[in-house]
């Protein structure tokens, strides 16, 4: 991200939700943004994933400069790139498990002719081998969610971006999710990005970036234990206005 500012609305009537945003995320790292709310988290979010185009300066993935590239190329970046994972599952109620999880690889042909090994691979590292039958209205929030984060996985991308993941889980089902996101960051070396308000999911991270009115605030790496990083971000929260410290919940 460098330079990165976003303004919505017009001469009378501006908002700068991002304000000369820089900061660098390594392949493999599993980091975290936090902010007040209005901060710009959702904002940076989305023009991370090629919806919303920054008003200046420019994100670069893998050595390609999003801003720049055609709208097909944007689709297929999106399709290759990128995995979603976000608070509202979005899985479709007519399509099984197994069609939820494929649906990045079958929407748009060729199909991968290894599409079974990856679906095998993904629900046996989600635990959903068993489920892979059975509709979304049939499983729990988490089972749901560990659905939306195999579709993510599906089509292998270089970084997941994730929005609250653990928003609408209940305690057990979040630490569930964190402990297979962590997994999945460390074996398949997948980049994760998530924003959450959440100091105990945020300590799953390795590192967080704290950023305030739209612009870089604070940073925080994690190098002890998940228990003193997760007070160390409430520290951090607590200095920042807007009431993001959340008493720990566990
Ligand atoms: N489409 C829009 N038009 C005008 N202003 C907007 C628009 N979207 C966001 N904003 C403004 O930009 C700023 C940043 O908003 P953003 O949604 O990115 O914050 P956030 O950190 O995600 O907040 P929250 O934690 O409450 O979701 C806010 O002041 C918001 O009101």
């Amino acid at each position: 991200m460098n330079h990165l500012t976003k303004i919505y609305g017009h001469r009378f009537n501006r908002v700068a939700a991002l304000t000369d945003l820089s900061f660098a995320v390594d392949a493999g790292e599993f980091v975290g943004i936090m902010g007040p709310s209005g901060a710009g988290k959702s904002t940076l979010l989305n023009i991370l994933a090629t919806i919303d185009q920054p008003t200046t300066g420019t994100v670069t993935v893998n050595g390609t400069a999003i801003g720049a590239l055609s709208d097909s190329a944007t689709a297929k970046f999106r399709r290759e790139q990128l995995g979603f994972i976000f608070q509202d599952f979005n899985l479709i109620g007519d399509l099984t498990v197994a069609d939820n999880i494929t649906t990045p690889l079958t929407l748009v042909p060729p199909v991968p002719a290894n599409l079974a090994s990856r679906l095998a691979a993904v629900a046996k590292l989600l635990h959903l081998t068993a489920l892979l039958q059975r509709y979304p209205a049939e499983l729990s929030r988490g089972q749901q969610q560990r659905v939306a984060a195999a579709r993510a996985l599906i089509a292998e991308p270089s970084l997941i971006l994730a929005d609250e993941p653990t928003g609408s889980l209940d305690s057990l089902a979040a630490s569930e999710l964190l402990g297979y996101l962590t997994q999945i960051n460390l074996q398949e070396d997948r980049t994760i990005l998530m924003v959450t308000h959440d100091a105990y999911t945020a300590s799953y991270c390795n590192r967080i970036i704290f950023i305030k009115d739209g612009t870089f605030f604070a940073e925080v790496t994690r190098n002890g234990s998940r228990a003193r990083f997760h007070q160390q971000i409430i520290d951090m929260a607590a200095t920042l206005s807007g009431g993001i410290a959340h008493a720990p919940r566990r």
